[in-house]
């Protein structure tokens, strides 16, 4: 039994859709990516089959600098929508209502981010969180609920777990096209190695599924944030926050022990990087092998030439490659090699790949590599590797048991 979808659901209705939009923001500007370009088919269809599509969508996290306002979100969308798309500066206060009440037959409106409104956070049950205000009062002024936001299904928040229990619920072209392939991926066997590419920088999220994924991985080739935390377990003198940033130090904390248990028991399993890169004093791309860092006083943003050469062979001898995460910062060229470096090896050998990650995904684009290179892209990051384990996903799950719910109901 899986979720409804569009298709099951009548047209010319209020429909209000969770979409996931959280983007890269530079210097306040809300980059444009693929979840733009995935999400605006699910709107356009909508749209043109004559629904009042209201949507509501995330960007950040409270406290962080990329936890703004989705006014440019609404613009971006437009352009990748082809109609307009309203703002609203409102999550579900008077203005909010207003604007929803307002829409005409095939009109897009766009609410203020959902992390704005307190109700959202944090992580409860559905039937907890179907009873908070935020999801009463939208509830009343629209007909249905479709959840498109597959990348954002592992969270237990209002907007995702919460409208299925009280509105007819169905899922989006994104949350059913990536459901169907990440499930699929988990339920696959291979006879040869099996690879994981683990960087980026949400350390946390990556840490905890690298033990869950233990039985299925045979290597995992570290980069990014994790990467640094796990040769600072190693013993060398990185994977700390030097010079005002804010990644390293929190996630040390919460992952120390995991981190060391994994090493000890997986070590064999486990590459790290040999070589890291970091900007000179020229500003020019410099590397640094890690046996020489004796102290780390400026940010390592790449792993560095001889790192990549030894992935690059990993991958080669791989039947399966998961990638999850940027092994750099690679929006700036000078430290796009390790994370272009893997890409490539991938797209030329002919294993089963998946690329999964918002920001991710994007380096196949920005750097000229084709996805049909890939078995799939993923716009996911975090749900897409909580699905390799098996694990379900609290926004799925609500939408079939909603499904089944409705079956029982007119059998
Ligand atoms: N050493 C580094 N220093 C700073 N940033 C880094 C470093 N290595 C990787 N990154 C950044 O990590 C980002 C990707 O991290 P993230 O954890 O968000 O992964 P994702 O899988 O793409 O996304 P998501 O889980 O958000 O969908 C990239 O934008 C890249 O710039
Ligand atoms: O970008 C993502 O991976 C999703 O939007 C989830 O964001 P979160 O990790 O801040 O919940």
């Amino acid at each position: 039994m899986s979720f409804d979808t569009i298709d099951d659901l009548d047209p010319g209705q209020r429909v209000l859709v969770r979409l996931d939009l959280n983007s890269p923001v530079e210097d306040g500007t809300v980059q444009d990516n693929r979840r733009f370009e995935r999400h605006a088919e699910t709107v356009r269809e909508l749209a043109e089959r004559g629904d009042r599509v209201v949507c509501m969508a995330h960007q950040g996290r409270p406290g962080d600098d990329d936890f703004v306002s989705l006014r440019q979100h609404a613009d971006i969308l437009a352009e990748h929508v082809g109609r307009d798309v309203r703002f609203v500066p409102d999550t579900y206060g008077p203005e909010a209502v207003e604007a929803i009440e307002a829409l005409d037959d095939g009109e897009i409106l766009l609410l203020e981010n959902v992390r704005m409104c307190e109700d959202e956070l944090p992580e409860e049950d559905p039937g907890v969180k179907s009873r908070c205000e935020f999801v009463r009062t939208l509830a009343e002024h629209v007909d249905a609920y479709v959840n498109d936001a597959y990348s954002a299904a592992h969270r237990e928040h209002a907007s995702l777990v919460g409208f299925p229990l009280v509105l007819p619920a169905y899922a989006g072209r994104v949350m059913e096209s990536e459901y169907e392939a990440n499930t699929a991926i988990a339920s696959r066997t291979f006879d040869g190695q099996v690879t994981m590419v683990v960087g980026g920088t949400k350390a946390t999220d990556v840490i905890s599924v690298m033990e869950a994924l233990d039985e299925k991985v045979d290597q995992f080739l570290l980069g990014g944030i994790a990467g640094e935390l796990f040769l600072r377990a190693a013993g060398y003198p990185v994977g700390e926050d030097v010079a005002g940033m804010d990644l390293f130090d929190d996630q040390w904390e919460a992952n120390a022990d995991t981190i060391r248990s994994v090493l000890d028991e997986r070590g064999d399993a486990i590459t790290l990087a040999l070589d890291l890169a970091y900007e000179d004093d020229d500003g020019e791309r410099a590397e640094i092998d890690v046996e020489d860092v004796e102290e780390k006083t400026q940010g390592f943003l790449d792993v560095g030439s001889d790192t990549v050469e030894a992935y690059d062979a990993v991958v080669r001898d791989s039947e399966a490659v998961f990638v999850k995460g940027a092994l750099g910062l690679f929006e700036d060229e000078r430290f796009s090699v390790g994370t272009v470096g893997v890409l490539e090896a991938i797209a030329e050998t002919d294993c089963f790949s998946v690329v999964g990650g918002g920001d991710t995904s994007r380096a196949i684009e920005m750097y000229g590599l084709s996805e049909d290179d890939f078995s799939h892209v993923s716009i996911a990051g975090g749900a897409y590797i909580r699905a390799l384990t098996g694990d379900s996903l609290p926004a799925v799950d609500v939408l079939v048991e909603a499904a089944n719910e409705r079956d029982g109901g007119s059998a």
